[in-house]
């Protein structure tokens, strides 16, 4: 093209471009203004970013999510138009009937959604051969649900397996202390997932600083894969692994390090998982991941705080991290969030909400932003340990009978020295800079619909709780007072009873 041609042709669009321009500004319209963003003398800049990192990540998993079910969809298109004779593999077929679930969750939408993840967990655990119970390394016993546990147990020739994730987040010693004690009942398998897994048939993206948390490496997979394995064998036919766990224990971190691919949509929001999916890992296993246990309202108060996504809708956020502030050492926590002193949770969250920052209008300490910060972190990749109990008795659901037959079909041997090589590979938290958590024992969970409260759960409170509460509930007709009466935390055991054997055991 001829130099002429070309500053015609340039002209000609600037002078297009200056008509729209023109044109625009009749109609009144303006350019849209560059976002400043949060300005730094706001008060919560720390916590509006953080909350708008969070919705942004969740939306691009859904968006991801979308587009995987999409290519799936695309896929099982081509193969049946490519070979509509071929029969489906085990893989494929599981995956077809969890699939269906999909389809009828989206009729029932207005149930109440705790009830349809009930009916997924139960299916999941229903088609499961083994299962694999997702624990917190940080507060293993707080992660057992004795219902699920006791569901399949029951069931004919299933396999329980616990898996020890999040090891990375406590020290070495106690780690192996834990999994000494966990092996006497069922296999279990000390485990880190991969926490940052590429997505399918991209390339991983290499942030310049990423949280420390945050790695690609996995450490004990070839450790679950052999066992996994080694049991396919024993059954001689394809197996069905269903991995439940309560909230953010890492059941989805599990699937994907496993399958070394982001399949399962992860997050640090709870209750991410909301339906069962089924991933074929290869010919022989397919991996069933499930929406969390439902945690029963009658728990105490903390373990709805750590283990409840919707903790905070139910116990409020002061009352939530208080219930964590209580099973930590005071201490240690002075210590960590270099504050002084204090005697009360209140008074912690004052100290708190003026050492960052966090203050309402008018400049007065916002107690209910420190709450939530505190709750957010321990419920995040904060390090903290607990210890396992000194006099330790199987609980009542696993009889003898019941261990002795949970261990056929694996190689102790190998497992305990494929346990050992993580270990030793995982660089776990320092002791001297992780925090004590006195754990309050099994978590009871929901297993079935008609258990499931249909309204919130009734807020559990304590004995002076109910003192204070009385006081303020006089004037109220006796209608009203009865809806709203709390449950006591002895009445709520007597309901649905902690078990015994644990409370025992590690003297609460
Ligand atoms: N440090 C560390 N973080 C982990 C590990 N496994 C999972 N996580 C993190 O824990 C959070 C929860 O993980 P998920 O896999 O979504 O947990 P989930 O049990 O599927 O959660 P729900 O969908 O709520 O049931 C995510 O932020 C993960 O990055 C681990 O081994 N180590």
């Amino acid at each position: 093209m001829s130099c002429h041609k070309r500053y015609k042709i340039q002209k000609k669009v600037r002078e297009h471009h200056r008509k729209l321009r023109k044109e625009a500004k009749k109609r009144g319209h303006k350019k849209s203004r560059k976002d400043p963003g949060v300005p730094n003398s706001a008060p919560f800049k720390e916590a509006l970013l953080r909350e708008a990192e969070l919705r942004k990540q969740q939306l691009e998993e859904l968006k991801q999510q979308q587009k995987l079910d999409r290519q799936k969809e695309q896929e099982k298109k081509r193969k049946l138009e490519a070979s509509p004779d071929v029969e489906p593999s085990h893989g494929e077929s599981v995956a077809e009937d969890f699939g269906q679930g999909k389809a009828k969750k989206a009729k029932l939408t207005k149930q109440n959604p705790k009830k349809l993840y009930c009916q997924e967990l139960k299916k999941v655990i229903e088609a499961a051969d083994v299962v694999l119970e997702v624990l917190d390394a940080r507060d293993p016993l707080g992660c057992r649900c004795p219902q699920v546990e006791e569901a399949i147990v029951q069931g004919a020739q299933k396999k329980l397996v616990l898996v020890l994730n999040k090891s990375d987040l406590v020290p070495k010693e106690n780690l192996e202390n834990w999994l000494h004690c966990l092996e006497r009942e069922l296999p279990t398998v000390v485990f880190r997932a991969a926490t940052h897994v590429r997505d399918k048939g991209k390339p991983m993206k290499v942030k310049k600083k990423a949280a420390p948390y945050r790695s690609e490496v996995c450490f004990g997979k070839e450790g679950l894969l052999k066992l996994l394995r080694g049991l396919q064998e024993t059954c001689g036919k394809a197996v069905c692994v269903g991995v439940v766990g309560f909230p953010n224990v890492g059941k989805s971190s599990v699937i994907n390090s496993l399958k070394q691919e982001r399949i399962c949509t992860v997050g640090v929001s709870m209750g991410l998982t909301r339906n069962a999916q089924a991933v074929p890992l290869d010919k022989q296993i397919t991996l069933l991941d499930s929406p969390s246990i439902i945690v029963s309202p009658m728990n105490p108060a903390a373990a709805l705080a750590m283990r409840s996504p919707v903790s905070i809708e139910v116990l409020k956020p002061v009352e939530a991290a208080s219930a964590i502030l209580g099973q930590a050492d005071a201490r240690q926590v002075v210590l960590k969030y270099t504050v002084p002193d204090y005697t009360s949770p209140l008074e912690f969250f004052t100290l708190l909400a003026r050492r960052r920052g966090l203050h309402q209008k008018g400049g007065s300490p916002n107690v209910e932003s420190a709450a939530k910060l505190l709750w957010s972190e321990w419920t995040g990749a904060l390090c903290y340990y607990s210890q396992p109990p000194a006099s330790w008795a199987c609980p009542p659901h696993l009889a003898e009978q019941t261990v002795a037959s949970m261990k056929l079909g694996f190689d102790e041997e190998e497992l305990r020295r494929n346990n050992a090589h993580s270990i030793q590979a995982i660089r776990g938290s320092r002791l001297a800079t992780s925090l004590f958590f006195q754990s309050w024992g099994l978590t009871n969970g929901i297993t079935e619909e008609k258990d499931i409260p249909e309204h919130l759960p009734r807020q559990i409170v304590t004995e002076e709780d109910k003192d204070d509460l009385d006081g303020h509930q006089e004037g109220v007709d006796g209608e009203e007072a009865q809806v709203s009466a709390p449950v006591s935390r002895s009445e709520a055991c007597a309901v649905l009873p902690l078990t015994p054997w644990h409370v025992a055991d590690t003297g609460r």
